[in-house]
């Protein structure tokens, strides 16, 4: 499998699918989102979906092993056609990272999309009234920042001292964000 793409899981509703989005658009790249997946393994309405399910409403990250598992599965999927990967949500914990390195490989870019907790509040707040998601909501929102500052934010220390590390501010309008991701990713090249 060829280095995966990472964009860093850089708390929700920073903006990692919205440029997620436009990156695919762009560049081809295969997207994997870890939330994606399990939403759909959700709306299978399988046993192990309703046990996913369940964690996911209250903010808390379901188990390595099935989030490592579905990924490396969706990836293997599109060896064949794949111009690289961009994954989306993962990792969200060092073991994740480690984990992944283990099993899969080691990223090649670290995409830091940061928006403020107040920002990431108020967009998912929004994204709430029309998304249909279990977790945008008020209560769960707020365990998901906790989560992501004392779990997720860690990762981001743990490839710097590789320098694969771009940081994105993600305060500016989406066409103003995708310009600093487009620059990092054509720095690759
Ligand atoms: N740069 C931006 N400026 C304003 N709103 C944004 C920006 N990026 C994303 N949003 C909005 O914020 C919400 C969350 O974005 P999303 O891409 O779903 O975040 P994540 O995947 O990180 O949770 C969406 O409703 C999206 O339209
Ligand atoms: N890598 C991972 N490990 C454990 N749980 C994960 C995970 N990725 C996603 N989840 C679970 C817990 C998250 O609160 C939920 C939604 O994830 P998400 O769609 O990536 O959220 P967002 O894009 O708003 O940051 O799915
Ligand atoms: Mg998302």
């Amino acid at each position: 499998i060829s280095p995966a793409l990472k964009i860093k899981q850089s708390g929700p509703g920073s903006g990692k699918g919205t440029q997620c989005e436009k990156i695919v658009a762009k560049y081809g790249y295969t997207h994997l989102s870890s939330g994606d997946l399990l939403r759909a393994e959700v709306a299978s309405g399988s046993e192990r979906g309703k046990q996913l399910q369940a964690i996911m409403q209250k903010g808390e990250l379901v188990p390595l092993d099935t989030v490592l598992d579905m990924i490396k599965e969706a990836m293997i999927a599109k060896a064949d056609v794949s111009k690289g990967y961009l994954i989306d949500g993962y990792p969200r914990e060092v073991k994740q990272g480690e984990e992944f390195e283990k099993k899969i490989g080691a990223p090649a870019l670290l995409l830091y999309v940061d928006a403020k907790a107040e920002t990431m509040v108020k967009r998912l707040m929004k994204r709430g009234e029309t998304s249909g998601r279990a977790d945008d909501n008020e209560e769960t929102i707020k365990k998901r920042l906790d989560l992501y500052y004392k779990a997720t934010e860690p990762v981001i220390a743990y490839y710097e001292k590789r320098s694969i590390v771009r940081k994105i501010n993600s305060e500016l309008p989406v066409e103003e964000v995708f310009a600093i991701v487009e620059k990092a990713i054509d720095e690759l090249k």
